[in-house]
C-alpha cells in the first residue's frame, strides 16, 4: 500500500461501513478506513462469503449479525481499524480479516470512556511499551501493512518522541489527528504540531483535522508537509469533498448514499446514523425528514422516505444477479 499523495477517508464509527466507503472512493478518496471495531468483538466472528449481496462478511458466529462487510472492489484501499489493548488478542483478531483488506490500523486516539476504560484508544498513548508490543507483534506476524492513528500528546516533544518510537516498530504510516485527547471537535486542529511530527519522521505521516474543502488538501499539505491527508467530518457532511471538480449538493450525495446502502444491504443502524449526521449538519432532526429517519426501522422504510422504492424492489428482486457478478 502506498501512502504518499493520498486522500484518505477517516475511520468513523457507524458511518464508515461499505456504502459510505464506496461513495467516498467514487468521489476520489484513495484510501478508505472502516469504522473502529474492537478486537473482542472480532474474535467472536467468522468470515463468510455472501453470494447474495456479493460481499465478504465478518459475521458474529451463530448469528446473522454482520460486524464488517467488504467487497473485492475495495480490497486494495480499505483499511480495517481495530480497537485493542493486547498484542496477542489484536493479532488473533487481525488474522480474521487481514486477507480481505489493504492494511490494519490500530486506533490510539479515541477519547471515549468506553475505550479508555478498556485500555484502548487514547489510553494507549500513555503506554509506549504496550504500543510497541502491539505494533511489533502485528508487524512480525502479518503480511498486511500495519499503521496506527494517534492524537497529539501534551507537548510537541512528547508527541515526537512517541512518533519516533512508533516509527521504529516498522509501521507503514502514522496518522496524526492534530488535537489533544481533551480537545473538543470545535477546537482548531494544530497543523503546526503535525508538521513537527512530519519533520521528525521518515515514514509517511497522514495529517488529519479540519479539512472541509478540496482546497484544504493542498493547504494542510503545504503547512505540514504530510504525505497524505485524512478527512472525517468534511466527508461525513459531503463525501464529494474528495472530488477535484468541487462539491456537489449534499442532497445528491445523500441520495447516492441511500442507493448504495440499499445495494449493499447496509446495517440499518449505520444508514440511519449517517443520514442523521448529515441532516443535523445541514438542517435539523426536529424537521419532518429527520423525524422520519429516526422512525425508520428498515432499509425499505428509508427507500420509501427518499423515493427509492422502485430501486429497492429492483435490487432485492435481482440480488443473485447483482451479487453473483461482483
Ligand atoms: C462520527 C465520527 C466517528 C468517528 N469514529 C472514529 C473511529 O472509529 N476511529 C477513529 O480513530 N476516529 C474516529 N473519529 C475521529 C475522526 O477519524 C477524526 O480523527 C476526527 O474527526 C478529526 O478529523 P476531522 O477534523 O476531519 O473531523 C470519528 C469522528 C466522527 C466525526
Amino acid at each position: 500500500m502506498e501512502y504518499r499523495d493520498k486522500l484518505v477517508l477517516a475511520p468513523m464509527v457507524r458511518v464508515g461501513t461499505l456504502p459510505f466507503r464506496l461513495l467516498a472512493a467514487e468521489y476520489g478518496a484513495d484510501i478508505t478506513y472502516g469504522e473502529e471495531i474492537i478486537d473482542h468483538k472480532l474474535l467472536k466472528c467468522e468470515r463468510r462469503i455472501n453470494d447474495v449481496v456479493g460481499s465478504t462478511d465478518i459475521v458474529e458466529k451463530g448469528t446473522e449479525n454482520v460486524v464488517f462487510r467488504t467487497c473485492k472492489e475495495e480490497r486494495n484501499r480499505v483499511v480495517f481499524q481495530m480497537g485493542t489493548s493486547d498484542p496477542l488478542r489484536a493479532l488473533a483478531a487481525a488474522q480474521i480479516v487481514c486477507k480481505d483488506v489493504a492494511a490494519i490500523d490500530i486506533n490510539m486516539g479515541c477519547p471515549k470512556s468506553f475505550s479508555i476504560s478498556g485500555g484502548m484508544g487514547a489510553a494507549l498513548l500513555a503506554k509506549p511499551d504496550l504500543i510497541h508490543d502491539i505494533l511489533t507483534t502485528l508487524k512480525r506476524n502479518l503480511d498486511t501493512p500495519v499503521t496506527c492513528k494517534i492524537r497529539l500528546l501534551k507537548s510537541s516533544q512528547d508527541t515526537i518522541e512517541l512518533a519516533r518510537r512508533i516509527e521504529k516498530t516498522g509501521v507503514s504510516a502514522l496518522a496524526v489527528h492534530g488535537r489533544r485527547v481533551a480537545d473538543r471537535p470545535r477546537d482548531p486542529a494544530k497543523w503546526n504540531e503535525i508538521a513537527e511530527v512530519v519533520a521528525a519522521l521518515s515514514i509517511p505521516v497522514i495529517a488529519n483535522g479540519d479539512v472541509f474543502e478540496y482546497e484544504d488538501f493542498h493547504h494542510i499539505t503545504s503547512v505540514t508537509a504530510a504525505s497524505s491527508v485524512m478527512v472525517a467530518r468534511g466527508a461525513l457532511w459531503n463525501a464529494s469533498v474528495f472530488s477535484p471538480k468541487g462539491k456537489i449538493p449534499w442532497e445528491d450525495v445523500k441520495r447516492e448514499y441511500v442507493r448504495k446502502s440499499i445495494l449493499w444491504d447496509n446495517d440499518i443502524k449505520s444508514t440511519k446514523q449517517t443520514l442523521k449526521e448529515m441532516i443535523m449538519h445541514y438542517s435539523c432532526l426536529e424537521f419532518p425528514e429527520g423525524k422520519a429517519v429516526i422512525r425508520s426501522e428498515t432499509l425499505a422504510d428509508i427507500a420509501l422516505l427518499y423515493g427509492e422504492e422502485k430501486y429497492y424492489k429492483f435490487v432485492n428482486e435481482n440480488r443473485l444477479l447483482f451479487g453473483g457478478s461482483r
